[in-house]
């Protein structure tokens, strides 16, 4: 189920000046992509790009050994599911008839009912997620947390090998956090889906993800293992901070203590 992608000489820009160039990245199979960078850098606009969303100025993007472009968007939805920052909540919608919608891409242009299939994509979905007790719960009552877990559902529901996932994490307390990046962690471990995920918070990217791409102006300054990218002097290149970067005593993951204060003036 797991699905390759891969971007080359990607020029990146919304009608003006490049907001990024020569971008090249990889998703390897099956594992999670944490992109980060600093506000502006151009993550969701990269992310857009794989997701056939927004169309580069320059470069090439192969999806499963194809070029991006050959895809036939029924057949591109059945490859990849993209979930946007913060999607606007349909009024009245329940949990179980969001993530029907991700069955769309399967369902004949005259089905009229759900298939055995279906069914069965959309139970799945809502276990992944655990959402079954609130599947007949709409939208707009649940948490946060739960919210975001449903749309994750969604894109589940769709089945496709491929999840790209613009901040997920946005606008939830540190255990909803927690909960959706164990989640996006379980989806490729032991569902083989490929994932690249944008976050802001460098810690959380570094403990979930097997790889991590950093963008800032304008190019991809780092990529790599955790190891490799999370180190001081890519931290300060990329976002002109301070930091000391330790290993969790527990994994072993590096994780970063960014300088908070301003240092204090030097005594005359
Ligand atoms: N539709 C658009 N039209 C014009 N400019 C845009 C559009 N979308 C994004 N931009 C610009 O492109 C640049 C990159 O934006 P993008 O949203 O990709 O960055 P980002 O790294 O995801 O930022 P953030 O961390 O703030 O979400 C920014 O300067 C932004 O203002």
């Amino acid at each position: 189920m797991s699905i390759e992608i891969s971007a080359s000489g990607l020029t990146l820009g919304h009608g003006g000046a490049p907001v990024a160039e020569d971008i090249d990245l990889a998703l390897t199979p099956g594992e999670v992509t944490a992109l980060v960078g600093p506000n502006g850098s151009g993550k969701s606009t990269l992310l857009r790009a794989l997701a056939r969303l927004h169309t580069p100025q320059a470069g090439a993007i192969v999806l499963d050994g194809r070029a991006l472009e050959t895809y036939r968007p029924r057949e591109l939805a059945r490859k990849l599911s993209f979930l946007t920052q913060s999607p606007l909540i349909p009024a009245g919608v329940t949990v179980q008839e969001l993530v029907a919608y991700g069955r769309h891409p399967h369902q004949g242009v005259l089905a009229r009912s759900t298939s055995d299939e279906d069914r069965e994509a959309i139970s799945w979905a809502l276990d992944a997620t655990t959402l079954h007790a609130l599947a007949d719960r709409p939208l707009d009552q649940l948490s946060g947390g739960e919210r975001q877990r449903a749309w994750i559902a969604m894109a589940l529901a769709q089945r496709t090998g491929l999840l790209l996932l613009d901040e997920p994490t946005t606008f939830l307390d540190i255990r909803y956090q927690i909960e959706v990046l164990r989640l996006v962690r379980r989806l490729a471990d032991e569902h083989g889906i490929t994932v690249a995920v944008v976050l802001h918070e460098l810690n959380q990217a570094a403990a979930f993800s097997d790889a991590m791409a950093v963008l800032a102006g304008g190019r991809i300054v780092a990529t790599g293992t955790p190891a490799e990218v999370m180190t001081e002097d890519t931290l300060r290149t990329a976002f002109g901070i301070e930091t000391t970067v330790t290993k969790d005593p527990h994994t072993g993951v590096p994780t970063c203590l960014p300088t908070w204060r301003e240092p204090a003036p030097a005594a005359s």
